[in-house]
């Protein structure tokens, strides 16, 4: 175990929509947040976002030597802008997420990152959980659960991020540590920006519907969205976990509709999946925090202002940075896998006992 009190780390998340890296440096200790520091972003050129599209669905041993070099070039240059910290956290690409069949993958080789940095590098964050019977995601829970510390948060809230897919927290803040009973629950919601990204290029060779501009000029087909909540993801009980492309067969329900109804009914569909989950909270929470690009989409706020009986405001609204969080919590998680201290638990994942995940790597000689 490395010696880890308070100190500087360095997260790294490339997320779903393979739009490329977030790097961010968090002063924590892995239970208390202590200050934010500078983050970075490396986006993915038009042909890197090919080799890793044209990875996805992919587990190692297969032929993944471009889109593992690209990953972890990456990731040296956007972290290695970055200075000051002491440990990093590196998530990966996620390729695919099977946590009842195949596991998880997320590509790129940590123990590289390490010589690479000169750092102590975290990773491999999500097999654990998944030996130990759990849905292997979400993780940033244990840190939703420090930033409901960092913003002086009394009553319960909630934690949205609208990304590829959308992922919701529900955090108690009146426990004292994140594991234990009642202080979390976590899960996918359902599908969230992916199917409007994957609509927008087929019809229109546009990556998304940016502003919601096109969405607004439609209407929801109530038809399709009923159709839609129909699916069993949405009857099961949490924690569970999606891969990106689990609903993608969702884009035939709109396949009749013009362009502007069918994105709008997919924007639709995303609300009402949050909606769906927010009834599993276990209290109504006081409000809802949105991080991720969708927070971006007024549309897609508005449907869920709209649907919900709390406030819904962005996580900037509590001074926290919306397209950051997610490296941020690989930051903070990461001195939590130094410590010991458990990344995930029942009521993120599932998991059977509070696991602390991830693998730590040291450059030689450290
Ligand atoms: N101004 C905007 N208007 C509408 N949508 C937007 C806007 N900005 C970002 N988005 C959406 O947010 C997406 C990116 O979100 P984000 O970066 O949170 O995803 P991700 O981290 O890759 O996914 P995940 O969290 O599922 O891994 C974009 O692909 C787009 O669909
Ligand atoms: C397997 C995987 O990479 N899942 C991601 C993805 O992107 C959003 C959602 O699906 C979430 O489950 C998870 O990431 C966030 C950071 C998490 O683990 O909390």
């Amino acid at each position: 175990m490395l010696k880890a009190g308070r100190l500087w780390a360095l997260g790294a998340m490339s997320g779903t929509s393979l739009d490329g890296v977030d790097a961010a440096i968090v002063e924590t200790d892995g239970e208390v947040i202590f200050g934010f520091g500078p983050s970075a972003y490396r986006a993915y050129l038009p042909g890197e976002q090919a080799v890793l599209a044209a990875a996805l669905g992919k587990w190692p041993g297969e032929d993944l030597a471009e889109a593992e070099a690209l990953v972890e070039r990456a990731h040296l240059e956007v972290l290695g802008s970055l200075n000051g910290a002491a440990l990093v956290g590196f998530h990966g690409q996620t390729l695919a997420h099977e946590p009842q069949g195949r596991g998880t993958h997320q590509l790129g080789d940590g123990a590289r990152l390490a010589q690479g940095l000169g750092l102590p590098v975290v990773w491999d964050f999500r097999s654990a959980d998944i030996r130990l019977g759990g849905e292997g995601a979400p993780l940033a829970p244990f840190f939703h659960f420090a930033c409901a510390r960092w913003i002086g948060a009394e009553a319960p809230l909630a934690f949205l991020n609208l990304g590829g897919v959308g992922n919701l927290t529900y955090v108690n803040p009146r426990r004292a540590r994140p594991e234990d009973e009642g202080a979390l629950l976590a899960f996918d919601t359902g599908p969230a920006n992916a199917p409007i990204n994957d609509l927008m290029m087929a019809r229109r060779g546009e990556p998304y519907d940016r502003d919601g501009a096109l969405a607004r000029q439609g209407l929801v087909a109530q038809g399709a969205l009923e159709l839609f909540l129909d699916e069993s993801y949405f009857l099961r009980m949490p924690p569970k976990s999606l891969d990106r492309d689990t609903f993608s067969e969702m884009i035939g329900l709109v396949s009749e509709l013009g362009d502007a109804d069918a994105v709008a009914t997919l924007t639709g569909m995303a609300a009402a999946a949050v909606l769906r989950g927010m009834e599993h909270c276990p209290e109504p929470p006081a409000r809802l925090l949105v991080a991720g690009g969708g927070r971006h989409n007024p549309v897609m706020m508005r449907m869920l202002a709209a649907s919900l009986d709390c406030p819904v405001e962005p996580v900037e609204a509590v001074g926290l940075d919306g397209d950051m969080l997610e490296a941020q919590a690989f930051a903070h998680l990461a001195v939590r896998v130094a410590r010991g201290l458990p990344t995930s638990c029942a009521g993120t994942t599932g998991v059977r006992a509070a696991v602390s995940g991830g693998t730590i790597s040291r450059p030689e000689g450290m």
